[in-house]
């Protein structure tokens, strides 16, 4: 693979965008194309090429899968490679992408690559340094600032939804870790854009890696129960602000948060059936509690999305806001809570929260145990596979 080409694509992921007869478009690019198909010169595309590692946004996997093609076909001409077998996701998206342009010539693909890398970089505008806030801590996928007495940690994938991709799950384990020994008072969570959060990203488990899948299950596995388990242990009232949809890991915990706001067209969904998967987040235990079995069941077994104003008469929601006011009405909230006595407010919580903690611990292995197993299933496989290939809704 030609590694050069790609250095700035990390998860080079690309599946669902690719089907067969696909032809690219590149919403948001405006191509600046030269006219002169054949007029890239060698240096021009290594120009291309090292300009590529200059990018400071993700292009998003349509045009990484472009860009791949069409550097495959410029430098080593139409694809001859055996077509890869229909589980290697990745590399069949790739192969199809490459094959796709068989009747490019490379002169022109060569071209086409210099135009499409040119048209990215000018989309970025100039690059402007802009210093973080003091009190903000650096993260790759998380924004998180202390001001006010609260600690805000914001899932900040706002393009892909907020979905937690595993570096996301450290960063937010360590973020967590973070807040819950500063000098805050109060911890929040809220997502960028328009979603909460859209749940496990799930690119995370479709590349094979070295070890394969076994053991990619099983290190998965053991991520999400520290994942949980920062949530368990989490120290002071922990407040989760749902400013839009919610859906899987990130609905399912919760259940372990003190209190829950969220905006009137937030909706909260558990697709985990759907997905060949089964619960995890300790909802296996605390849905039920909260809601009763029957209610957790509709969730947890059969996908039932509800709304905020559902889910608040469920009791996962604490309160329901207007859209038009959630933002200043909750965090005018949220800032007289910060003023109130910061010890007395973690004893409390702890002393509401620690009688659970062990039952919480041995639910939380179980599930992840339980988990393990599903991720390696037919069922689980053939819900990833099928999202990316059909991009049904959830
Ligand atoms: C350590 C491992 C722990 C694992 C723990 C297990 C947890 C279980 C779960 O969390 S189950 C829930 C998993 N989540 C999903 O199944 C959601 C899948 N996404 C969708 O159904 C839709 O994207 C949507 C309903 C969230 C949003 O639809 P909408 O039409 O509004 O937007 P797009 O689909 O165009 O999305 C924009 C881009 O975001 C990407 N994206 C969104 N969510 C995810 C996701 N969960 N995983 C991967 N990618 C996601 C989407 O692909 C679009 O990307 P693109 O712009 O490059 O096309």
């Amino acid at each position: 693979m030609a590694a050069s080409c790609i250095k700035v694509i990390s998860p080079w992921r690309l599946f669902r965008f690719v089907r067969a007869s696909q032809v690219f478009r590149i919403p948001g690019v405006q191509l600046h194309t030269t006219g002169a198909l054949m007029g890239a010169s060698v240096e021009d595309f290594n120009n291309a090429k090292a300009q590529l590692g200059t990018l400071k946004k993700d292009p998003g996997n349509h045009v990484k899968l472009k860009i791949y093609a069409l550097f495959k076909q410029a430098t080593q001409g139409p694809c001859n490679t055996p077509k890869p077998g229909m589980l290697d996701f990745v590399n069949k998206a790739k192969w199809d992408a490459w094959k796709s342009l068989e009747s490019v010539s490379q002169e022109e693909a060569r071209q086409q690559y210099v135009d499409l890398i040119k048209s990215l970089v000018s989309a970025e505008g100039p690059a402007v340094a802009t210093p973080p806030p003091e009190s903000a801590q650096a993260f790759q996928s998380l924004l998180v600032t202390t001001e006010d007495g609260i600690t805000t940690i914001r899932f900040n994938r706002p393009e892909k939804k907020n979905a937690i991709t595993l570096d996301m799950y450290k960063e937010l384990i360590d973020a967590l870790h973070h807040a819950g020994k500063d000098d805050s008072v109060i911890t929040v969570m809220t997502g960028s854009g328009d979603f909460y959060c859209s749940g496990n990203d799930l690119n995370n488990f479709t590349g094979i890696p070295q070890g394969g899948i076994e053991k990619m299950a099983k290190d998965s596995g053991e991520l999400l129960k520290h994942y949980v388990k920062a949530y368990i242990d989490f120290p002071k009232p922990l407040i989760a602000v749902v400013n839009g949809p919610a859906l899987g890991v990130s609905v399912t915990v919760l259940g372990l948060f003190d209190v829950v706001y969220a905006t009137e067209s937030a909706t909260f969904h558990t697709p985990f059936s759907q997905l060949g998967q089964s619960p995890e987040g300790c909802s296996s235990y605390t849905f039920p509690k909260i809601m009763g079995n029957a209610k957790a069941s509709e969730m947890l077994l059969f996908n039932k999305k509800v709304t905020a104003t559902e889910a608040c008469n469920l009791g996962l929601v604490t309160e329901v806001f207007p859209d038009g006011s959630f933002q200043s009405e909750v965090w005018t909230r949220l800032k007289a809570y910060a003023k109130l006595p910061p010890k007395s407010l973690a004893l409390s919580k702890q002393l509401i929260r620690s009688k659970e903690k062990e039952k919480l611990h041995a639910v939380n292995d179980a599930e992840v145990e339980r988990l393990i197993e599903r991720w390696l299933s037919d069922e689980c496989m053939q819900a990833i596979m099928n999202f990316f290939q059909a991009k049904p809704k959830l």
